[in-house]
């Protein structure tokens, strides 16, 4: 990920195929057509900044061809060498997330991917499997922390009575979580295990102080929010504070509804924006 942020800079480009986007880019709403989006997006992304974040949730909903259509755009993001994050947000227990674990960063599955989202709320624990499949991969998870929709706060920001965390968030604990497995896991820099914090969020009402950095294994951050929800990237300092070289800034509809004419320069200017806010 160091090389990939040295090289390309912190900005992932969404691939959200809403409906409507659809329309505006001249695209049935079909797989057919959130396959043509999304190719296009990869190609307008390709060489200009290092990662995509497709949202497996438009392609799911065409069901087998929608999947026919994803493998397809990331099989174009792997050949213009862009790392994928696929946003499945999946969460289960035991052998059922060890599966999930393999369709999307087992080395060779046909959905292979980078990096996956997926969903705390059956323990942090419960996503061993996962984790240990990062690790052995050389790949990346990101676990839902503190989250940019307005219904999460309530949940997130809950304070735990019970067990070695007692007293801590809901987010705080999932934090803590990736960032003593990224430490431990002896990395020196940027570790797997990475957090989603929404942009969008006072992440001290979370119960989060990101001020300063950890000495050891600094906890990746994917970072949505930004454009349309918005966030803005020049605060990129402000919210995430000494975790911001490990801060993924990605967008998808602020950048997607300039239409297939404009992403290219859209994209490139929000990179230009993020590397000067990243200093
Ligand atoms: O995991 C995510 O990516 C995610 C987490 C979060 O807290 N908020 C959030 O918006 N997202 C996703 O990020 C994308 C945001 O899209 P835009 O609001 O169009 O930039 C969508 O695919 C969301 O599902």
């Amino acid at each position: 990920m160091e090389k990939t942020f040295s090289v390309h800079g912190q900005v992932c480009v969404g691939i959200d195929p809403h409906a409507w986007l659809l329309t505006e880019w001249g695209l049935p709403d079909t797989a057919a057509g959130a396959e043509a989006f999304g190719r296009q997006v990869v190609a307008a992304a390709a060489g200009q900044v290092g990662l995509v974040k497709p949202q497996v949730a438009f392609y799911e909903r065409f069901g087998s061809a929608g999947y026919v259509a994803l493998e397809r755009v990331l099989a174009d993001a792997r050949a213009a060498g862009l790392l994928t994050i696929a946003d499945v947000k999946r969460g289960d227990l035991g052998t059922s997330v060890e599966a999930y674990g393999q369709a999307w960063l087992g080395e060779g599955a046909p959905l292979e991917v980078d990096a996956i989202t997926v969903n705390a709320y059956m323990g942090v624990g419960s996503l061993e499997p996962v984790f240990t499949l990062a690790a052995e991969t050389g790949k990346g998870v990101f676990v839902l922390a503190a989250t940019s929709n307005p219904e999460a706060a309530e949940l997130q920001r809950a304070v735990i009575t019970e067990g070695e965390q007692a007293g801590q968030t809901v987010a705080r604990s999932v934090f803590d979580a990736a960032g003593e497995r990224n430490a431990r896991s002896g990395a020196s820099s940027i570790g797997s295990v990475g957090v989603v914090l929404g942009a969008t969020l006072d992440l001290a009402t979370f119960g989060l102080d990101l001020s300063k950095a950890p000495t050891r294994g600094l906890t990746p951050i994917l970072a949505p929010g930004f454009g349309h929800q918005g966030a803005k990237v020049a605060e990129l300092r402000n919210l995430y504070g000494g975790y911001a070289q490990g801060v993924i800034v990605s967008e998808s509809r602020s950048m997607l509804a300039v239409g297939p004419d404009r992403i290219k320069q859209a994209i490139a200017r929000r990179v230009v924006e993020a590397g000067a806010a990243r200093g």
